[in-house]
Order: C-alpha cells, then sequence, then structure tokens
C-alpha cells in the first residue's frame, strides 16, 4: 500500500498540497493494486466508496495534545470541533491525537461526548453521518470541569491528561479575553507548560491598544512570543491565501500593482446576518473594533504589501507591518471626512423582514454602537501615495460578500468614442472563490467600432476539483504543526490597534453621527458620497 510521508513540513504555505509520499509496496489485490489514486487534502469519499488504496495526500501531523479552554461556548461548537472533525476525516491525524476539552459546565466526558456528537452532526453532518469516523474522534475527546479563575483539584484532573511532555501540547483560548491570565497563570503553576507548548489566541485582542497590551504581556509572561498564536480567521481563508498567488506567481499583474495602473481599491466585508446571539459581546465592541482592526486591515496588508522574501511567517509579517505603518494616521478632521459609521434598522434581508439592531439587542435600551463601518484611507507609499483604499464592512447588508475589486485607471488618450468604464479585477473571498476581469473588447458585428465591458471569470470551484479546507480546519493543525505563518505577530496587533484608536477616540468625543440603514440596504446613503468625491464607485453601483 502507498503510504503518507509524515515528515513534518517546515511551512504549509509551500508543501501544502504537494505532500510527498513513500512508496512502500502495496499490500492490495485486485484493481486497484499499485494503481493508487490521490486526493488532494480536501474531504475523502464516504468510507463506503473509499477505495481501499487512496491514500489521501495530507500533511499527516504528529500525535498531539490540544486543550480547549471555553470548550462548551459558540465557538468550540461551530467551529473548532467541526474543524478538528474533518481533518480527522481527511486523515490528518489519527487516534493518538488527544482533544481535552475545559470549561465550567459540570459535565462529565461521556456526556460532553454526547453533546458533541449533536453539535457535529448539526455543524458537519457530511461527515457526522459517518458513524465510525464520528465515533473514532468523539473517543479522542476527553472532558475535565475547569474554572480558570479558581485555585482546586480539577487543575490536576487536566494535568493528569497531559502525561507526554514530548509531545506537541496546544493550548487554545475559546474564552473572553480576560480569562487569558488567568488560564496562563494556571498552566504555569501546574507546569502545564512544555517547551513543546503553543497557545493559540482568540480574537478580540484587546478593545484597544492599552488593553491589547495588557493582554498580550499577561500571556507573554508565560509564553514567548514564538509561542503566542493570535488567530485571524480571515487569514487561513483560501480566498485570502491566493491573493498572493495572484500577486506573487503572476509577474505581469505584480507589474500593474501599483498607484500608476491602479486607481483605488475596495475592500468589502458584507454579512447579511443580523447580531444573533452575540449581542452582549458585539453591543461593546461594534464594527471598527470587530471586523475592521483585524480581519479588513489584514487583508488591506495581504492587497498592499511588498513581496515578502519568503513565504515564512517573519518574512510575511514583516511586510505586512510596513503596511500599517504606513497607513496615513487618522486626525479628527479626517475621520470626519473619511469615515461612516452606521446601525441597521428594521428592513428586508433576502425576502424576510428582520427587526433593527436595538430589537436584535433585546435590552430595551438604545445603543450607539456602530453596526456599520466604511474608510477611506490612503498609504503613504512610494507604490500606494495616490491611491485610495476604501475598507467596508456591516451586518445586516444586502449580500453576503466578501471581496477585494482593484479598480484600473481610465484610458490616458482615448482613441474610443465610446469607452465603457476602465477595467477591474475582482477577487471575491465569499460566498464563492471567484476571479473576474473586466476589460474592454471590441463590439462584434456590423455598425461601426464599438467597445464595451467583457469579463474574464474563474470560479475556484470549478477549476480545481477539490473541496477545500475552512478556515479553522487550516489554522488549528497549523498550530498543531507550529507554523505560525496565518497567525498575528504582536506588533501588528499593536500597529493596527494605533491606527484603529484616533478613529474611536473622534467617535466618542462625537464628531462622526451615527447614521441609520435599513436591513437589506448597502449601509448609510453617505457611503456613496465617500467615492463619489473620488470620482469612484461601490462594485454594486458599477453593475447597475
Ligand atoms: N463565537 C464566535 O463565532 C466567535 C468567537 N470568538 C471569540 O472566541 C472566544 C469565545 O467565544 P464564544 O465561544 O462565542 O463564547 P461563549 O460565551 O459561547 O463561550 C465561553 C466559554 O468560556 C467558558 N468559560 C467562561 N468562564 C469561564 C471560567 N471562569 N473558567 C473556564 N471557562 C470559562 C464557558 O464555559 P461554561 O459555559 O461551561 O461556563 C464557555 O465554554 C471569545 O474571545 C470570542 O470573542 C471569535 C470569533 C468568532
Ligand atoms: O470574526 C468575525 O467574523 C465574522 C465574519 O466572518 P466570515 O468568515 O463569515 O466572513 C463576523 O460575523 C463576526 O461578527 C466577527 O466576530
Amino acid at each position: 500500500m502507498y503510504v503518507v510521508n509524515d515528515a513534518a513540513h517546515q511551512n504549509p504555505l509551500q508543501t501544502r498540497g504537494r505532500p510527498s509520499i513513500s512508496t512502500a509496496p502495496c499490500s492490495c489485490s485486485g484493481p486497484f493494486a499499485r494503481k493508487p489514486r490521490l486526493f488532494y487534502g480536501g474531504h475523502p469519499p464516504p468510507a463506503d466508496q473509499r477505495d481501499p488504496c487512496i491514500m489521501a495526500l495530507v500533511n499527516r501531523t504528529e500525535p498531539f495534545d490540544f486543550v480547549i479552554f471555553g470548550a462548551t461556548g459558540d465557538l468550540t461548537r461551530r467551529k473548532l470541533l467541526p474543524a478538528f472533525l474533518r481533518r480527522f476525516h481527511a486523515r490528518e491525524f489519527d487516534q493518538e491525537a488527544r482533544i481535552i476539552c475545559t470549561a465550567r459546565s459540570e459535565l462529565n466526558t461521556e456526556q460532553f461526548r454526547n453533546l458533541c456528537s449533536a453539535t457535529l452532526h448539526e455543524f458537519a453532518p457530511d461527515i457526522a453521518k459517518d458513524t465510525e469516523t464520528l465515533n473514532q474522534f468523539l473517543g479522542l475527546l476527553t472532558y475535565v470541569y475547569l474554572d480558570a479563575t479558581e485555585e482546586g483539584p480539577h487543575w490536576q484532573e487536566l494535568s493528569a491528561t497531559l502525561p507526554d511532555a514530548e509531545r506537541t501540547r496546544v493550548f487554545y483560548f475559546a474564552t473572553a479575553p480576560a480569562l487569558y491570565s488567568a488560564i496562563c497563570a494556571g498552566v504555569s503553576q501546574h507546569n502545564l507548560i512544555t517547551q513543546h507548548t503553543r497557545v493559540v489566541l482568540e480574537k478580540p485582542i484587546g478593545t484597544d491598544l492599552q488593553s491589547a497590551n495588557e493582554i498580550n504581556e499577561g500571556v507573554g509572561r508565560y509564553f514567548s512570543e514564538d509561542a503566542i498564536y493570535r488567530i485571524d480567521h480571515y487569514l487561513g481563508k483560501e480566498g485570502v491565501q491566493n491573493i498572493l498567488a495572484l500577486r506573487f506567481a503572476n509577474p505581469a499583474l505584480e507589474q500593474l500593482w501599483s498607484s500608476e495602473a491602479i486607481a483605488h481599491v475596495q475592500i468589502t466585508a458584507a454579512e447579511t446576518v443580523g447580531v444573533g446571539d452575540r449581542g452582549s459581546y458585539y453591543d461593546k465592541s461594534g464594527a471598527l473594533r470587530d471586523m475592521v482592526q483585524n480581519h479588513l486591515l489584514q487583508v488591506l496588508c495581504m492587497v498592499a504589501m511588498d513581496a515578502p522574501a519568503s513565504l515564512r511567517a517573519d518574512d510575511l509579517r514583516n511586510e505586512k507591518l510596513k503596511v500599517l505603518n504606513a497607513l496615513r494616521p487618522m486626525t479628527p478632521d479626517m475621520v470626519r471626512k473619511n469615515v461612516i459609521r452606521g446601525q441597521y434598522t428594521a428592513g428586508r434581508v433576502k425576502g424576510e423582514d428582520v427587526p433593527g439592531y436595538v430589537e436584535d439587542l433585546k435590552t430595551g435600551r438604545p445603543s450607539d454602537t456602530e453596526t456599520f463601518v466604511a474608510i477611506r484611507t490612503k498609504i503613504r507609499t512610494a507604490r500606494w501615495g495616490n491611491t485610495p483604499f476604501y475598507l467596508r464592512t456591516g451586518k445586516r447588508l444586502a449580500t453576503k460578500t466578501t471581496e477585494i475589486v482593484i479598480q484600473f485607471r481610465p484610458q490616458v488618450w482615448p482613441i474610443f468614442t465610446n469607452m465603457p468604464s476602465p477595467g477591474r479585477l475582482v477577487i471575491r473571498i465569499a460566498p464563492h472563490e471567484e476571479l473576474s476581469l473586466v476589460l474592454a473588447a471590441r463590439d462584434p458585428g456590423a455598425g461601426g467600432f464599438r467597445v464595451r465591458n467583457a469579463t474574464l471569470h474563474m470560479s475556484y470551484e470549478n477549476e480545481f476539483a477539490v473541496q477545500y479546507q475552512d478556515s479553522y480546519e487550516r489554522l488549528l493543525l497549523d498550530a498543531v504543526r507550529g507554523d505560525p505563518a496565518l497567525f498575528i505577530r504582536r506588533d501588528e496587533v499593536e500597529a493596527s490597534w494605533k491606527w484603529v484608536e484616533p478613529i474611536l477616540d473622534s467617535w466618542r468625543y462625537a464628531l462622526t453621527p451615527l447614521e441609520p440603514y435599513p436591513a437589506g440596504s448597502w449601509g448609510p446613503a453617505t457611503t456613496r458620497a465617500l467615492l463619489a468625491r473620488d470620482g469612484a464607485l461601490w462594485h454594486e453601483d458599477m453593475l447597475t
């Protein structure tokens, strides 16, 4: 049988999708013997359709211990456990792995596994229906009651689940950040930090620069920076990583990648969902902290950074940091002119009536938290100095869309009398990964030389016949393997907060009005004016 070579790789960005296989002889007989079929890291076919010789070309991990703090929470249920189940099903790790789940709910392991079974049927139904895989996976889970803020025997119980100091050990903090320091102190006091331990921090890393520093220092007292993995799930998205390939594997495109050819860049993360049951968190956060400080700025970095020397973590992070440091600082006057903040009111989304934000909160009190933000900014570099970047995100918008629009400049001396609007490249990340290049083309037929726009379109789903990983699948296993390339370094967090803070300060003095927008729209009406003054249109307006 052909077997996967388990050699740990150095950088999944470089090796992902092409791990080596060793050629131990196949022990099978019949039509499949010596004729292995291969698939690339996606989900293998259901068990009953599996070719006995199929070996996933996935980078198998060594056995590891993964401890989740906050294992009864929403994130663990909806994202972490389904992601692990999928990777287990793809045979990226085997039954020697241990996933230790901790929280304050009074449960034993059997009760916890039963809860997980129901959760996995809900959030990974395609895999959970394979009972053999599901049961094997549930067998990896152990539940330990643990209140991070209290000393007590539960820490010894946790310790007892971690007998092997030589194994990779990951602590995943899926709790409120206020608990991070207490958890670090607990694992340290009980000698649970080994030289093979790393820690994954969920967002938000703070609500401003000072609180971010407090969190980073709190964790930094126990873990060195290279053992701290700050997750930003946007970096794990296939479409976001593809920005690297698009830019740095297509030199012709990279030649155009500057203010010389690019009039402006739009980065949009629009959601149709409202605040849901995360109101108590969201109302203290708002769209600027929840989405812009982290996800949108990271995407902006991927679009704007210079080519890194390699795909190694620090090379990537150094280039991203330069972009963050080059963002034009916001003064109160600039915030007033360049930032729109809005809050959704009742409206219709996808054909359904939905309530406004304040009703969604169910507190009975008004709120001045923004559920929408649009920002016009510039990057003070020779490459980008003359190109505005527009960022926009919001809840209860017209469609679920995450995309980047690269708007090219118009022809300097048009020889055609009826030139259409200048071309653009649209990098769509959600709901599907797609690339569209809008170019001018001659309209065929009689009637003179007419030019109009035509679109070259590529859908990743059609182009690459693989079902690729969700970002949490990728990032969890990157943390296990010890590859920090898609995680955020402390100085990036600080630089992001430094840029965002003046906006928050200016809002505190009510210098920017909170504008209502109906659910199902594209945000407050003034959002259009932000671009109109540069003679530009948002993407949806270009299409009408
Ligand atoms: N949910 C999401 O979609 C996202 C969440 N995040 C972040 O992930 C983190 C977790 O979010 P989420 O799952 O939604 O939060 P939840 O409130 O749903 O879950 C919190 C978890 O923390 C546990 N917990 C609370 N207090 C203690 C304590 N003193 N000791 C030990 N465990 C404790 C809870 O256990 P118990 O209930 O048993 O007490 C529960 O398991 C947050 O930082 C959030 O910002 C980030 C991105 C998305
Ligand atoms: O981190 C967050 O991201 C989600 C949006 O993520 P996406 O992958 O669906 O684009 C957002 O809903 C949530 O408020 C925020 O905390």
